[in-house]
């Protein structure tokens, strides 16, 4: 069974893909200095505790975090006994290579999730992942990742209010009871749910008048679904799109 491993700035997921379902999802924070033992403790723990104690044969990473790959590889040699696939050497191929200027290092989390869209509704697509990042990208109709939009994260939104301004708190985002806030809280959730609300609506409004063909704009990330409560903002909610992005590019470098 293949392992797909998720290794955001935040947090890296951890699914067990059986060839047709994924049997499990195991989330933890993402930190550079975990070792592969720390993670072997971690998951046997869990999949034991979900009754899953299934056979790995196979791991691919996609991780936004560099450094954290190192100690994944020696996780999957030592305790699969396989070679793991990492989104973004040139040894994992794509269906369809990115389209951007030369020498730019597109983040693995939007190759994987341009990959899984297109597998599941063909290309024209936008793609709004609220990660760290709150991230666009665009996909074109061969299913090429051929750009995007970087904005700040919801939650580092958030934070940098609190770090940057002494009177703020810090708060949890979520929907505010009203536009006009009328204590310190009420304002900020305001700010950042009703501003991202604007923001998405927005930045797809301005990508569909520059790319001229009509697209479908697929929503990811923990955060899309509170989102989506407060206006149209996607044709679809997808929580597992990088996931089965993951399980296509496996897919697709298994058959050569
Ligand atoms: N369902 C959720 N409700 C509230 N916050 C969430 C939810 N899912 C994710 N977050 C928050 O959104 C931020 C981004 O999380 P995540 O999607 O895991 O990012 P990344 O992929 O960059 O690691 C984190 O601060 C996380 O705590
Ligand atoms: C934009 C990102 C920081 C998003 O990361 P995430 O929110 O998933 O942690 C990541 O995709 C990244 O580091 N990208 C490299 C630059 C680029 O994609 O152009
Ligand atoms: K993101």
């Amino acid at each position: 069974m293949l392992l797909a491993i998720d290794c955001g700035n935040t947090n890296t997921v951890f699914s067990i893909w059986n060839g047709s379902e994924f049997l499990c999802t195991l989330r933890t924070s993402t930190h550079h200095a975990r070792t592969a033992d720390a993670y072997f403790t971690w998951y046997s723990t869990l999949v034991k505790h979900y009754g899953i104690e299934v056979d790995i044969t196979d791991v691919i990473i996609s991780s936004t975090v560099p450094r954290v790959v190192f100690n994944l590889r020696v996780f999957a040699d030592r305790f699969f006994g396989c070679r793991p696939m990492v989104v973004g050497k040139p040894d994992c191929a794509l269906p369809v290579p990115p389209r951007v200027d030369p020498g730019t290092l597109v983040g693995p989390d939007r190759l994987v999730n341009t990959a899984g869209a297109w597998s599941r509704h063909g290309g024209d697509l936008i793609v709004v992942d609220f990660g760290t990042a709150t991230t666009c990208d665009v996909v074109a109709t061969d299913g090429a990742y051929v750009g995007g939009v970087i904005a700040p994260g919801v939650n580092l939104s958030l934070e940098a209010l609190h770090t940057a301004a002494a009177a703020l708190p810090h708060v949890d985002v979520t929907t505010p009871p009203r536009v006009i806030g009328t204590n310190t809280v009420d304002c900020m959730q305001s700010g950042v749910y009703w501003g991202y609300i604007g923001l998405v609506q927005g930045l797809c409004a301005k990508i569909r008048d520059e790319y001229a063909r009509p697209m479908k704009v697929i929503g990811t990330g923990g955060l899309a679904p509170l989102f989506a409560q407060g206006a149209d903002l996607f044709d679809e909610i997808e929580d597992d799109l990088t996931m089965h992005g993951l399980t296509v590019i496996h897919d697709y470098n298994k058959k050569g």
